[in-house]
């Protein structure tokens, strides 16, 4: 693998053992496998939440833990019979003594007992902040007030009491009680959820994740358009991106720590670069996973299991599209921005891998290609009118017909099914403005871009004819706004799209990365600069689809053919 591919080696299992881990390099080639998350938090002594769940948490999902403890608790599964704060000078020497050598890429914090330790904190994080301006990694701050069982953690009810935190968190997670307490906002809809969340920003908070776990709303269940149970809905709210997670309330009372679990999940992801939304699909699908698997140890709610990185669509929230009735419900999108989303899925490809893809930008190239045998291609034409460029792509679909190829027409989706195109490759910006239910309902496949678990959730959820993953390298032929997702990142993404449509790898593929991306089990690779850059076109393309023979099949693309294509988010 190429050194400019950001890849996390430990995105899945456990780290790399090495034999002899004493020196200093050694140890901190160990570190940089491992990414070190810090947990500031209370002692559990029933080893359900607090540092203890944030310990088997962090180590379960890849990093390194370290624990700066705010209070030891006397704690089981049914009471809270003492809270004994740490003192100020063995809570800062913790820090201290962790910065000094254990930098982290994440740091979680959870209970902290009272504005006193609010204050040393937000001190001790603010020189930081001034000696190395930027030093601080991602931080998650989860506001405890009160455990499980009911007993207060937290000396205080003041609702400003995290306020002076704020401007270094990341990210805030209150539950429906720590938000109604913070902003003093009744929350008996979901319109009030949003408000509140626009009060935490307003005071400072960057971005607020208010999770639905208790949060019941009258009428709930008509918002999803369908039978489905009782549900949990968390709303992520930032300036940049309000996206929800709506998946299924797991009937079990074992919820010990559950807070305490998703906000050292969340850094642990953090820590490996996810950008915030890929992290919380993942920590969703952790917390959907660990509820399900729980047990009981004592009298009370027992803590959730720990089941490793997830890798199943099946434990992933949905991410409701835009235009649907959820979306709506929360008010994050005018009744007049709505998409047409449509009824049905898209008409699925014949084949359940799309092999060799190029992509090219022009009829000449199209009818080369064809010429040469390929039997998947795009026309990607940037930045023309509709009018300059409908001879080319009306006539590129009749050559795609002609030799019987998959020809997909990007962009240009209204002149795709004006001239009866095999499919359209549209982007995710596109999803929320172009007629997508015109074009399922004129018959024409579809393909989507993503750059990550938010994306393919996004994606997933209109049922397309393919998911593209990119840009798994670095590539120069088109300005990304997103990070390169690498090969481990590529592997799981395949393990979640595979079992249920076509997938496909794009960005900075070459011949030599043919062969490792075709090992991840995906079954097709879309290029651009190896089949247009290369000084013998019919080679490259020979090349590239020797990659795909040379690598094991996966059972995943062989299920596909015989698997329904059905709609997973039909809440419109
Ligand atoms: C197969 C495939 N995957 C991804 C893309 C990128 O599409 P999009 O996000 O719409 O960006 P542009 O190609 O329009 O710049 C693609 N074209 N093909
Ligand atoms: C058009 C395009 N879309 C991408 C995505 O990730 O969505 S990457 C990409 C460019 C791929 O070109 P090359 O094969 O030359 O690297
Ligand atoms: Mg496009």
């Amino acid at each position: 693998m190429s050194s400019d591919v950001k890849d996390t080696p430990t995105a899945v299992g456990p780290a790399v053992t090495r034999p002899q881990a004493d020196s200093t390099s050694e140890a901190a080639a160990q570190a940089q496998v491992r990414p070190i998350v810090w947990t500031i938090a209370g002692s559990d002594s029933g080893g359900g939440a607090g540092i203890q769940a944030d310990l088997l948490t962090i180590q379960d999902l890849g990093g390194h833990g370290c624990t700066a403890i705010t209070a030891i608790t006397a704690q089981s599964s049914v009471a809270v019979d003492h809270v004994e704060p740490i003192s100020d000078a063995g809570f800062i020497a913790q820090l201290d003594t962790l910065w000094a050598d254990l930098k982290p890429r994440a740091i979680k914090i959870g209970l902290l007992t009272g504005p006193e330790q609010v204050k040393l904190l937000a001190d001790w994080l603010a020189q930081r902040q001034a000696e190395a301006p930027g030093s601080l990694p991602p931080i998650v701050l989860d506001p405890v007030l009160v455990a499980s069982s009911g007993a207060m953690l937290n000396t205080t009810e003041a609702s400003d009491q995290f306020d002076p935190l704020l401007p270094f968190i990341d990210i805030l997670t209150p539950n429906g009680d720590e938000l109604a307490a913070l902003t003093g906002v009744v929350l008996d809809s979901p319109k009030a959820v949003v408000s509140a969340c626009e009060q935490l920003l307003k005071r400072g908070a960057k971005a607020v994740l208010a999770k639905g776990g208790h949060l019941i709303f009258d009428g709930a269940e008509t918002l999803h358009g369908q039978p489905a149970g009782p549900r949990c809905v968390d709303l992520l709210y930032s300036a940049e991106l309000k996206a929800l997670f709506d998946g299924p309330r797991i009937d079990t009372d074992n919820t010990h720590g559950s807070g305490c679990t998703l906000s050292s999940a969340l850094a642990t992801v953090l820590a490996q670069d996810y950008v915030m939304e890929d992290a919380l699909a993942v920590v969703r699908a952790y917390l959907h996973n660990g509820l399900t698997a729980s047990q009981r140890f004592g009298a009370g709610p027992g803590p959730l299991a720990r089941t490793g990185w997830p890798t199943e669509l099946a434990s992933f929230p949905r991410v409701p599209l835009p235009g649907s009735a959820l979306n709506r419900a929360y008010g994050l999108e005018a009744e007049s921005e709505q998409a047409k989303l449509p009824e049905a899925p898209f008409t699925p490809c014949e084949v359940a891998e799309l092999g060799v893809y190029p992509v090219v930008d022009s009829v000449e190239w199209v009818k080369r290609l064809l010429q040469l045998g390929v039997k998947t291609l795009q026309l990607r034409i940037k930045d023309q009118s509709p009018e300059a460029v409908e001879a080319d792509i009306a006539l590129a679909i009749e050559l795609g017909h002609a030799y019987e190829a998959r020809l997909f027409i990007n962009d240009y989706w209204q002149l795709a099914i004006k001239h009866g195109a095999y499919g359209v490759h549209l982007g995710q910006e596109d999803m929320a403005i172009a007629d997508l239910a015109a074009i399922q309902r004129a018959g024409l496949k579809l393909g989507l871009s993503t750059h990550g678990y938010f994306e393919i959730l996004r994606a997933h959820a209109l049922a397309p004819s393919y998911i593209a993953m990119g840009h798994i390298f670095p590539t120069p032929t088109k300005q990304m706004p997103s990070a390169p997702q690498g090969l481990t990142r590529l592997h799981n993404y395949v393990a979640l799209v595979q079992p249920h449509r076509p997938a496909v790898a794009i960005g900075g593929i070459d011949i030599p990365r043919a062969f490792e991306v075709a090992k991840s089990g995906v079954g097709s690779i879309a290029v651009v600069r190896a089949v247009t850059q290369a000084k013998d076109v019919a080679e490259a393309l020979g090349e590239l689809q020797c990659a795909f023979e040379s690598a094991p099949t996966l059972p995943t693309a062989a299920a596909l053919a015989a698997q329904p294509q059905e709609r997973e988010c039909s809440d419109a």
